[in-house]
């Protein structure tokens, strides 16, 4: 179905390029289909034109603004200016998916052609390697066909799940900024056993792995991850030494914190840019 469709990016930056690396290289579109905007820096267009080959004559907000498809990945402060500078070019027969954060599909909706469908979308940077944890919500305009679409766009690089948008900050908080906790702990991994006595190089190779085979535990054995953890921690061992350090510097409730603080950002930034609108 995406093999027909025209996708357009306003905005050029990370989010971006990570949705569109991973549709190219999922294969799900052609580089043909593709087009992408940015504000004024014209190296990066440039560089992620040349990177992924995109045919330079689409590069240009009028061909962007009127794909089948137009992704929105500017940052939450910078949509009022793009729609009310090019709002006025799209269409209802388009569809509009915004990854920006804390943006309600309402706000959206007022801002854009007529009965337009509008699809608010938080994935991750996982995207650039068809591994994102996606959740996406339909606004008010969005046809069971238009969100089978968009769920397909980003089924082809990763998981995506449908829920109310009442869910989407604190998904925001959890999983749109997800991958930036797991790369903290990475960090604070590989700088520990650099302290242990570790090569930088074998620190890394062994975090990674570490990361990468607890995930696929998790995810092929559908244990829950506190039974995984039981089980690597055998009684008056090295684990349960560990995690009394841990459980010492209240990781959990750090955690805890951490992804409520994001969700509430979420909410205030929506707040903000709604006063701007
Ligand atoms: N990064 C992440 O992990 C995630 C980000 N998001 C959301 O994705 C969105 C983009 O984030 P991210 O990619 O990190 O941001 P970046 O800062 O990397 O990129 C923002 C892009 O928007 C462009 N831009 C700004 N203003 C305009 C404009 N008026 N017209 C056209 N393009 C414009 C910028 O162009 P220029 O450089 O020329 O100014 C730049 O290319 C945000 O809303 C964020 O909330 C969602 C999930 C995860
Ligand atoms: O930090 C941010 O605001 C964006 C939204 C989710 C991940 N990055």
């Amino acid at each position: 179905m995406l093999q027909e469709r025209t996708i357009g990016f306003i905005g050029a930056g990370s989010m971006a390029e990570a949705i569109l690396a991973g549709l190219l290289r999922q294969k799900e579109v052609s580089r043909k289909q593709i087009s992408i905007i940015n504000r004024e820096d014209q190296e990066r267009l440039k560089e992620l034109t040349e990177r992924y080959r995109l045919d330079e004559t689409k590069q240009r907000i009028e061909t962007v603004a009127k794909s089948d498809i137009v992704i929105l990945a500017v940052k939450p402060k910078d949509v009022p200016e793009v729609l009310q500078t090019w709002g006025h070019l799209f269409s209802e027969d388009q569809m509009l998916l915004s990854v920006a954060a804390g943006i309600s599909t309402s706000l959206l909706e007022q801002h854009v052609a007529g009965k337009m469908a509008v699809i608010r979308v938080m994935p991750n940077t996982s995207c650039a390697v068809g591994q994102s944890a996606t959740a996406i919500c339909p606004g008010s305009h969005v046809s069971p066909e238009q969100l089978e679409t968009a769920r397909l766009i980003f089924r082809s690089i990763g998981s995506v799940i449908v829920v109310d948008e009442s869910l989407m900050d604190a998904v925001t908080g959890l999983s749109g900024s997800g991958p930036a906790y797991v790369y903290y702990l990475a960090e604070s991994l590989e700088a520990a056993g650099i302290s242990a006595g570790l090569s930088p190089e074998t620190s890394r190779a062994l975090t990674v792995q570490t990361l990468l085979g607890a995930s696929q535990m998790l995810l092929k054995t559908g244990k829950a991850a506190e039974e995984l953890r039981r089980e690597v921690t055998s009684p008056g061992g090295t684990t349960m030494a560990g995690l009394e350090v841990l459980d010492q510097y209240q990781l959990d409730e750090a955690i805890k914190k951490a992804v409520l603080r994001a969700k509430a950002r979420s909410v205030e930034m929506g707040q903000q840019i709604a006063i701007t609108f």
